[in-house]
């Protein structure tokens, strides 16, 4: 333990600790650390979090159509970087010399990524077990072809999937198929439903590297019995 009071991950990735390496394939990995920080230091941290970030629940366009964003927001870069949009939202984005704390949470997470040069945060924080976020990947063309993301959870223990995006191939004979689902039995078959699970812990870091992003869909599905506060920090590299 670091006097950041956060727990380097094991030497050996997939070793102890319970930090698990998941090799999803044609070079896309997911890497799971759920002690990265003390528990203390991680409540000290959500509560700050929770009160002294300018949270916002945007309007965004999704399919033709205009929604409110299931989640508060806020964006974080450093300075002279290209703006993010998605989903027709540009957000604001906020100095890390407004918020110290970001700043430590991010020495914490390089120091335990070597090589990582995060300039870049996207916060979540969902309210109430109805918030969410729906299938997607980050895959926006200011991330790079390969991006590392990291993300790192407080609060309320939310599960978190991952999903194979469907090939040409798959999309084909889903198609072929109308409308009638496949059998259960047939159903593992299908690349469709390649999924992973993790359920996110307090303190914990997630890590998406390699292809994940171009290749996997990641969600927070709704859960009705999570009935308290999630803040979810996901560090990403704006490429300059
Ligand atoms: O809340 C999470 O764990 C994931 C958030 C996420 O996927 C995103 O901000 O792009
Ligand atoms: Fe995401």
């Amino acid at each position: 333990m670091s006097l950041l009071g956060f727990v380097r991950p094991s030497p050996n990735p997939s070793g102890g600790g319970g930090n698990r390496t998941i090799d999803l394939g044609n070079g896309s990995e997911v890497f799971y650390v759920p002690r990265f920080l003390s528990p203390d230091r991680s409540w000290e941290w959500f509560h700050y979090l929770d009160k002294e970030i300018p949270w916002t629940r945007p309007l965004i366009h999704v399919f033709g159509r205009s929604c409110v964003q299931p989640r508060d927001v806020c964006y974080v870069a450093s300075k002279g970087l290209s703006d993010l949009q998605y989903s027709g939202y540009q957000p604001h984005a906020y100095s890390w010399d407004d918020y110290p704390v970001l700043k430590d949470i991010l020495e914490a997470v390089h120091e335990a990524l070597p090589g990582s040069k995060f300039n870049s945060l996207l916060l979540n924080r969902y309210k109430t077990g109805s918030d969410y976020v729906s299938w997607h990947s980050d895959d926006e063309k200011l991330y790079g072809p390969a991006p590392e993301i990291a993300s790192v959870s407080f609060g309320c223990e939310r599960e978190f999937l991952l999903k194979k995006k469907p090939t040409k191939k798959s999309a084909k004979m889903q198609d072929a198929a109308h409308s009638e689902p496949p059998p259960a039995s047939k159903r593992h078959k299908s690349s469709h439903t390649e999924q992973h699970a993790f359920v996110l812990k307090h303190g914990s870091m997630l890590v998406m590297r390699g292809y994940t992003q171009r290749d996997w869909l990641h969600s927070v599905p709704k859960r009705s019995k999570a009935n308290s506060v999630r803040i979810n920090l996901t560090f990403r590299q704006v490429m300059v």
